[in-house]
């Protein structure tokens, strides 16, 4: 079959009825389908999806593929599949961040469930699908992200600006550029900032950081609903909240107040991580063992009206992973939980998107 019939015009008639599924809008018209070329016996096209990490892009492929060949049976059709991931919107009152389209808070209600291993993790697999990623320590608490990227024995660089001020440029590994609290501060200082004088350094640290052009930047929050929290959520424009919990906390009353404060700041739920949720074995990893039982993540979910990005094992080699500065989206990517995490994070960029695109 030759394509002498066809032309671009027609090929783009024939996928204006293919929908992005998670925006139910036809491709066509949210101007993903570019370059279309019609050449002797095949067609190709360029995708422009809306994240790098769309969960969907298989299926999307497929879809176009199918919708042409009812056009006409060409055998070769070529996509090249690239993205654009769109800008959160901006907020009257708050500040965004120079060349960062979305900021997306990890957070919880109470400490050690769990939110640094899932920020450090999910920051890497978007990186590893291809977008533009930082990771932002604020965790000054427990600021961990530099020992779990392998970057605990670097230092900032920090420049003075002729205005006076200081620029701070990221550290990077694993394709992710990243900035901690803990590096700022120095490891062997204790932190007695309260109140006033930690807000003020987190709107400097906001700010100040040479991120570049970035798709995502992930925010470690301290755990709580503290001073901290709350200056973070009200500083900058958040394309919204993860909230990580453990089985056994999902269902207590702290990770309802930390959606209370994001509810009220009129910050979007992105979703609820179910940490540990079961346990792998490590002599026995086809085996799963609901330890403490299965549904809590999923009726918590579901009574709060926030969808279940996701539930992540709990596996020896994620813990080994953490402390030897080589996470497990990186060091084991077939076990369990990395898949578990690689997941959420395409689901969460999916989800970040559709915000974005206003079709949340
Ligand atoms: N799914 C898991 N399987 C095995 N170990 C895990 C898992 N999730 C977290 N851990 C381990 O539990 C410990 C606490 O995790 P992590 O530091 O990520 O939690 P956190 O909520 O950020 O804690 P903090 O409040 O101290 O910042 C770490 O040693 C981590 O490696």
């Amino acid at each position: 079959m030759t394509t002498s019939t066809l032309d671009a015009a027609a090929i783009l008639e024939a996928l204006r009825p293919v929908q992005d599924p998670e925006l139910r809008r036809s491709l066509v018209e949210l101007n993903m389908i570019r370059d279309i070329r019609v050449e002797p016996e095949r067609v190709a096209f360029t995708l422009v999806l809306t994240t790098p990490a769309c969960p969907l892009r298989e299926f999307i492929v497929d879809e176009c593929k199918a919708a042409i060949r009812q056009l006409a049976p060409i055998e070769t059709i070529d996509v090249t599949v690239t993205a654009e991931t769109p800008r959160s919107p901006a907020l009257p009152d708050r500040q965004s961040i120079k060349g960062v389209r979305n900021i997306v808070a990890i957070s919880s209600g109470k400490g050690g469930v769990g939110k640094t291993s899932v920020s450090v993790n999910v920051a890497i697999a978007l990186a590893q699908s291809g977008a533009r990623v930082g990771l932002l320590d604020a965790d000054i608490y427990g600021p961990n992200v530099p020992l779990m990227l392998g970057l605990q024995d670097q230092s900032l660089f920090v420049q003075k600006r002729e205005d006076g001020g200081e620029d701070i440029f990221p550290l990077e590994n694993y394709g992710v550029k990243m900035v901690s609290m803990g590096l700022l501060i120095g490891r062997d200082q204790p932190v007695i900032w309260r109140g006033p004088m930690l807000n003020g350094v987190i709107r400097q640290f906001l700010y100040q950081v040479q991120w570049g052009e970035l798709d995502y930047l992930i925010v470690d929050m301290p755990p709580g609903t503290g001073d901290a929290q709350l200056t973070l959520t009200q500083a900058v424009p958040l394309a919204g909240a993860v909230i990580v919990t453990t089985p056994q906390s999902v269902a207590l009353l702290d990770s309802r107040k930390g959606l209370n404060m994001f509810r009220q700041l009129q910050v979007p739920i992105l979703g609820i991580v179910e940490n540990m949720s079961y346990f792998i074995p490590p002599d026995l990893p086809d085996r799963q063992y609901d330890i403490f039982g299965s549904e809590g993540g999923e009726t918590t979910a579901r009574e709060l009206g926030i969808p279940l990005l996701g539930r992540i094992p709990l596996e020896i080699a994620l813990r080994q992973g953490g402390d030897a500065g080589k996470p497990i989206v990186v060091g084991h990517p077939e076990s369990a939980s990395a898949q578990a995490l690689t997941q959420i994070a395409k689901t969460l960029a999916g989800r970040v998107s559709m915000l974005a695109l206003g079709a949340g």
